[in-house]
């Protein structure tokens, strides 16, 4: 049977002025758990699901003056101190919890229990010492602190965040038991290095790819051996940097889409719910980036728009469900959910097949000569890369592969902007800091290429954005092999989970590190990534799994916060739910970003319909785009080794 992954929070039906949420329990990030010791044992939701009560939100509120705002309502200030003081008591709670020893095992491993047994009838001292001194720390090497979790310590608030409080008190690296399951959690750079590259060899996706079956198949995320190497080193070139800066003039028109909208609703006065609304962008823009399909979802929520999100929410319900009731054949086709399911399953694969049926006839017909920069310019997607490059694979491939750049390329840039205007929201320095420089860069036209190189301070509200809400907040591995992780000694078949969440914010490798702070990049520095950071920044993963996205991502994001903040303003709604974390396979809202957006007095600016983003400038040599290319050929190397 396999664990689970709640994947994605779907966002409510497209409505600008009031958003009723539902009322729904996920599970944390794939944390749908199996027994370390077998993939196909059975499974049980990773005991610290969190609710998220999605309660209605209050309908329009009308602007007035002060942007919307009543003068009278609370001040800034007094939320913030409000916060801090139920943050610091929440705190106080769970250390607590941790120090009474709730967490601490008490009890005896098992193999001290058998040491003790086969000790008691008479095995000598020495050939114990020999056959368990290894593993219980009583040689050369100590053993994995170790800590038990409780359910009920946990369950209200994103799962990571108690992780986080254990690291404080267990450290790096430590053993995290829960009933019968067992994880390793890592918060050390040195060790998630040593996972991540210098051993990445030696470990598996393991539940991730279990979760991941049902919509990715063998897509490049889940994907694992022989099949990850030959898909890795086929997707990464269609990736080039001709095709990125093609897609940033793509991203312009997406973002100018949603200015529109917000346009309208600051005319009108209402109110808005941003994380659905960016969660429609990203679709839109990954539809067009990876496959040529506009899905339109900021205008409407057509059929395919639909089965997407079904797909992706029965994924994020399969997380919760204490029995698999999907695996049962005949519940296959009585379920009313699962036929809906189904159907919505081979809406996407229909309409995926049509679209590679149409790219392929576009290939035949067209007389472009194949090369490594290679661009059809009325369709620069990746599928067509892909099919003019010879990719010789099953169309069941083609398509897992399509799926998993929709879903890897959607979420994870939707939960970035959604939480870059929350802090922004937060700290009007920044933002009035970060105004300045998009009015100077971009004046009234477009993002172009040029522009991500001038756009330095924008780019790092996002990188930090990024280290105070990575997407994911954990990445999942399963070992495949013994191996040592720092001075601990490891068995095959562990599952592990490298907290980005506590590398990202850890006391210990930053200053002020729950503070939002662009400033700790240099401007003129390169862009922080986990080479230069030597692992204790993690935005996109690191070797040879590395994202990649990495590049697209940043630039789609720097493109879309710049042309918003051009236009808005943007403050937390009057009378909106406190915004809440929880997680999927990226950090949401519980409860949906509600802003009140207002037009900005000046400049007064509407983009021109200039556009020049297909020409790329060969002296431009932007750090990232050099990584980029290098990790290509990098990565081929790996993937070919
Ligand atoms: C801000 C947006 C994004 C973030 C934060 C992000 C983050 C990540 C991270 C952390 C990983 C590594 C996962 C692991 O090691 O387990 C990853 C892998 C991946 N990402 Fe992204 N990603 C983003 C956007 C994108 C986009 C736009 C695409 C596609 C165009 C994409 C495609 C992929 C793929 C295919 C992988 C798997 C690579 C492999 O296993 O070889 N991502 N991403």
């Amino acid at each position: 049977m396999a664990s689970h992954v709640a994947l994605l929070r779907v966002p409510p039906p497209l409505s600008i002025s009031t958003q009723r949420f539902h009322a729904k329990q996920i599970c944390i990030n794939g944390l749908k758990l199996t027994n370390t010791s077998s993939s196909s044992s059975s499974s049980s939701c990773f005991p610290c699901s969190i609710t998220t009560q999605r309660g209605s939100c209050s309908s329009v509120i009308t602007c007035s003056s002060s942007n919307g705002r009543d003068p009278n309502s609370v001040d800034e200030e007094d939320v913030k101190q409000v916060e801090r003081i139920l943050e610091e008591k929440r705190r106080a709670a769970l250390s607590a919890k941790i120090a009474s020893g709730e967490f601490t095992v008490k009890q005896k491993s098992g193999l001290l229990s058998i040491m003790e047994g086969l000790a008691k009838v008479g095995v000598p001292n020495e050939v114990l010492e020999f056959l368990f001194g290894w593993f219980e720390g009583g040689g050369e090497h100590p053993k994995i602190p170790e800590a038990k979790g409780s359910i009920k310590a946990v369950r209200s608030v994103a799962f990571f965040i108690p992780l986080y409080e254990l690291y404080l008190t267990y450290g790096g690296i430590f053993r995290l038991t829960f009933g019968p399951k067992s994880f390793l959690i890592v918060s050390d750079p040195s060790i998630a290095k040593h996972i991540l590259r210098e051993n990445s060899k030696a470990y598996s996706k393991g539940i991730l790819a279990e979760i991941l079956d049902f919509v990715m198949g063998k897509g490049l995320i889940p994907a694992d051996g022989e099949i990850w190497r030959v898909r890795r080193r086929a997707i990464v070139p269609a990736l080039h940097q001709k095709y990125v800066a093609a897609m940033i003039g793509l991203f312009g028109q997406a973002a100018d889409r949603l200015c529109q909208k917000l346009d309208a609703a600051a005319s009108d006065g209402e109110d808005v719910e941003m994380e659905s609304l960016f969660s429609r962008l990203t679709l839109d823009i990954i539809g067009k980036a990876v496959f040529n399909y506009d899905f339109d979802s900021l205008s409407n929520d057509t059929g395919i728009v639909e089965a997407v999100y079904t797909v992706l929410r029965e994924a994020e319900d399969r997380s919760v469900a204490p029995i698999p009731v999907w695996e049962i054949p005949i519940w296959k086709d009585v379920s009313p959910r699962l036929r809906k399911v189904n159907a919505a399953l081979k809406l996407i694969n229909d309409t995926l097949d049509d679209l590679i049926a149409i790219c392929k006839r576009m290939v035949d017909e067209e007389e472009l000569q194949f090369h490594e920069e290679y661009m059809n310019e009325q369709d620069p997607s990746i599928l067509h890369f892909l099919l003019a490059s010879g990719d010789d694979v099953s169309s069941k491939q083609l398509r897992d592969d399509l799926m998993t750049m929709l879903i890897a390329g959607h979420e994870t840039s939707a939960a970035v902007l959604t939480w870059t205007f929350y802090l922004l929201s937060k700290e009007p320095r920044v933002m009035s800091k970060l105004q300045e420089e998009v009015d100077s860069v971009l004046g009234d036209q477009y993002p172009t290429i040029e522009d991500m190189k001038k756009l330095k301070y924008t780019t790092r509200v996002i990188n930090e954005s990024l280290r105070l809400y990575p997407q994911p907040p954990v990445l999942i591995r399963r070992s495949l092999e013994d191996d040592v992780l720092g001075e601990y000694p490891i068995k095959r078949n562990e599952d592990i989970f490298i907290s980005v969440w506590n590398l990202h914010r850890s006391p210990k490798l930053w200053d002020d590190a729950d503070k939002f702070e662009p400033e700790r990049w240099a401007l003129d520095g390169p862009s922080p990534n986990e080479t230069n950071q030597n692992f204790k920044y993690l935005p996109f993963g690191g070797g040879p799994r590395k994202c990649v996205g990495d590049l697209f991502a940043s630039y789609e994001t720097v493109v879309a916060l710049a042309m918003l903040v051009r236009r808005f303003n943007f403050q937390i709604a009057v009378g909106a739910p406190p915004v809440e974390m929880t997680t999927g396979a990226t950090i949401h809202t519980t409860q949906g970003l509600k802003m009140t957006v207002t037009h900005r007095i000046k400049p007064p600016i509407v983009p021109s319909l200039q556009m020049s983003t297909l020409e790329v400038d060969p002296s431009i040599s932007l750090s990232d785009q050099d990584e980029v290319s290098q990790k290509g050929e990098v990565y081929q190397a790996q993937a070919q080794s």
